[in-house]
């Protein structure tokens, strides 16, 4: 990975690899073959743990579960194949605008 390359588009270009890869080879095949039920299943329980690691886990917990919830996340993208960048673009997008003036906008 070069300098320029976050670690989640790399992720996210092994997810796509995994597309058509034997589920037995591959975990992330495995879910992809499951299909998009068993996916969101997976993003809302890795989400549970990390509500579960942030009230009364430790900083390692709370390290790894948010882990788990960028994989699966990434994974529920590939599966609704929509391009990882278009979330860093969003983030881009709201980059240096305060929360608070984005939410009266919305109210106008
Ligand atoms: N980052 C991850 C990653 N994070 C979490 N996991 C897997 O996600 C699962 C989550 O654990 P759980 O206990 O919740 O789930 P489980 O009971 O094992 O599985 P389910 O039956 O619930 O589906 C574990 O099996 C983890 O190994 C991941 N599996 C793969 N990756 C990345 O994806 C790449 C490709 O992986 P494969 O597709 O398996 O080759 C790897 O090299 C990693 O970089």
């Amino acid at each position: 990975m070069n300098s320029n390359q976050h670690i989640l588009d790399e992720l996210y270009q092994v997810i796509l690899s995994r597309k058509g890869a034997s589920p037995d080879s591959s975990y992330t095949a495995s879910l992809l073959h499951k299909g998009l039920d068993k996916i969101l299943k997976k993003v809302g329980e890795e989400a549970t743990e990390v509500v579960i690691a942030g009230k009364g886990g430790t900083d390692a917990e709370l390290i790894y579960e948010t882990a788990d919830l960028l994989y699966h996340s990434l994974v529920l993208l590939a599966a609704r194949d929509v391009p990882a960048d278009t979330v860093w673009t969003e983030l881009q997008r709201r980059f240096g605008t305060s929360g608070i003036a984005e939410k009266a906008a919305r109210k106008e």
